[in-house]
């Protein structure tokens, strides 16, 4: 598996893996998209023809669902006072710089900005955004032209947008300029926004905690969606500790204030860009409130999976129970005569009509619609039209809820599971293990100052060799910011990106093989984020350096997270 040719990808894992994600798309190794395919292939084969059938559309007002609703990732909106390290954030976590991004002392986001996950690197103009067929982002163009030509998509290939799609909004100013600046409605918006988010990242600046009426005001449209909120207290380097204690509990305060939810919401503390810590004072609780924030993030894709399951169960429930009252309406008409009338008594008759089909179907108070408008909307309709009741369509419909939702619940990842049928689940990813969700955690080393990540000598590299893998290691960004560019999937390189890439370093095909063999130090054939990154040192030091490549991987080039790969 691990043995590799460079003669123009002839080797049989080479094209298994490489056929294997240029056909399958995107997101083959994204256990969550297997699970909405499996949803919607659900939706259209056994639902939608019975809401067809009984239509569905006109009795509950609400639209037969499309391949979006289903294939939407979740989304994360992040706000706050203009200059709190919105975008720096963003950016820390894309681990690279994104089309049309803008990071500066001064307000300088004056758009809601959408990131996406798409093959090439292009800023889409809010107009297209809001109209395409595929994307999330239908509805916005109520907002107007002036919203529109604020309103931006940034695409690229990143794994994290693989899995959640991010929204990046303008800094909130405070007072005139705050009015006067936008031409839309910016609470509205942000409202929306909200509506449709699965997290709403609120951002404060530890130097500068200043909560505006403006803020306030933001903060209020986000209101009934309470528990979709994390705060996070940003720059908290850039004061000591005491100071810190100061602004926590004065944010918590105004928190406790502004927000109407019972439970305090959870703040968390640290400075979320890729810079080393000013202070290292607080490090390490700075580097655990970091991974706390990074599995919230995390569980996203999980979370959203299972609540498109319960929407899809709730409306099953209710096409099923529409089928009975439509299908026992038809049945109550008269073959010939009276057919009016009839109809006339069973609306005015409606509540004992719904307690009969209730007994009789055995259904739940539940899943019947609202009587008012139910009947309204009958007396629009002629009875002896409707279709017939037909036992093979609900005999479907039951089965899908007692066995594939039941079968697919149990494929999602979930605290129960121990490392075996996670890691089973999350088919069979290796090493990091993050599988189910790639928002992979930054590197932390260099900017928390950990040493130990690279201790002892290496194999007689020299103290400059050191340094230059130090810095390496310090522009991870840059390393991890081109492997992001190469598109890996689930976190991983296929064979033939990792290739490809290679190849370009102009290294002959045998210092290639050992390089790569060194380098997959799981051996399963594919990069992660550190493999590549020892790869890259090792192709430096022998381009840059003339450096033979050792027979072993050093101890001090082996990533924490592989160590124990290796005796
Ligand atoms: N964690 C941090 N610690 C210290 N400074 C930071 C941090 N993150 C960002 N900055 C700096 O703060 C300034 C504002 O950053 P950024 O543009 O990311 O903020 P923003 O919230 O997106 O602002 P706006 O609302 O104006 O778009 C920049 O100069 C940036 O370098
Ligand atoms: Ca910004």
């Amino acid at each position: 598996m691990a043995d590799w040719t460079f003669d123009g990808g002839s080797s049989p894992s080479a094209q298994a893996s490489a056929s294997g994600t240029a056909s399958s798309g995107d997101e083959v190794s994204d256990r969550t998209s297997v699970i909405t395919g499996r949803l919607k292939q659900i939706y259209r084969k056994v639902v939608l023809p019975v809401e067809k059938r009984y239509k569905y559309d006109y009795f509950y007002e609400s639209p037969y669902l499309s391949d979006v609703e289903f294939d939407a990732k979740p989304q994360v909106m992040l706000i706050g006072q203009y200059s709190v390290g919105k975008t720096s954030f963003i950016r820390y976590l894309l681990g690279r710089d994104f089309p049309g991004q803008r990071i500066g002392p001064e307000p300088t986001t004056d758009r809601f900005t959408v990131l996406i996950n798409g093959p090439e690197e292009r800023v889409i103009p809010g107009n297209a955004l809001s109209v395409h067929p595929d994307l999330p982002f239908r509805g916005l163009e109520r907002f107007g032209v002036s919203f529109l030509s604020r309103f931006e998509g940034s695409q690229m290939p990143s794994s994290v947008l693989r899995s959640v799609t991010l929204v990046d909004t303008p800094g909130i100013l405070s007072g005139e300029k705050q009015r006067t600046n936008r031409g839309y409605d910016f609470t509205k918006v942000v409202a929306w926004f909200a509506e449709r988010a699965d997290l709403i990242l609120l951002l404060f600046d530890a130097h500068k905690l200043d909560i505006s009426d403006e803020l306030k005001g933001a903060i209020d449209a986000l209101k009934g969606h309470e528990d979709k909120i994390r705060c996070i207290l940003n720059k908290a380097d850039q004061i000591d500790r005491q100071q810190l204690m100061r602004v926590y509990g004065a944010l918590l305060w105004s928190l406790g204030k502004t927000m109407t939810s019972p439970e305090v919401a959870r703040v968390y503390v640290g400075s979320f860009w890729q810079e080393p810590l000013r202070t290292m004072d607080n490090s390490e609780l700075f580097e655990m409130e970091e991974k706390d924030l990074m599995k919230d993030l995390a569980v996203l894709p999980r979370q959203s999976a299972v609540r498109k399951i319960n929407e899809l169960v709730k409306r099953i429930r209710k096409v099923k129970t529409l089928a009975y009252i439509i299908g026992y309406l038809k049945q109550q008409m008269p073959s010939l005569m009276g057919k009016e009338k009839k109809q006339n008594k069973l609306i005015a008759d409606l509540p004992n009509v719904f307690r009969t089909i209730m007994k009789k179907y055995n259904l739940a108070p539940g899943d019947f619609p609202d009587i008012t408008s139910f009947s309204n909307k009958l007396r629009e309709t002629k009875f002896a039209e409707f279709n017939t009741m037909q036992q093979k369509q609900i005999d479907a419909l039951d089965e899908v809820l007692s066995k594939d939702i039941p079968a697919l619940m149990e494929e999602l990842p979930s605290e129960r599971d121990s490392p075996e049928t996670l890691r089973a689940k999350m088919g069979g990813a290796v090493g990091g293990g993050q599988g189910i969700v790639s928002v992979p955690i930054p590197k932390t080393a260099a900017k928390y100052g950990k040493q130990e990540q690279f201790d002892g000598n290496p194999f007689g590299y020299s103290q400059e060799d050191q340094d230059h893998y130090w810095a390496l290691q310090d522009s991870a960004d840059r390393l991890v910011g081109s492997f992001e560019a190469l598109g890996p999937e689930g976190g991983f390189l296929s064979t033939q990106k990792a290739r490809d890439v290679l190849v370009k370093t102009g290294l002959s095909k045998d210092q290639l093989r050992q390089i790569w063999n060194l380098s997959d130090m799981d051996r399963d054939g594919l990069f992660d984020r550190d493999e590549y990154v020892v790869a890259m040192f090792l192709c430096d030091a022998v381009i840059q350096k003339g450096r033979p490549i050792p027979a072993e991987l050093p101890a001090s080039v082996v990533p924490p997270s592989k160590r124990h790969l290796l005796k």
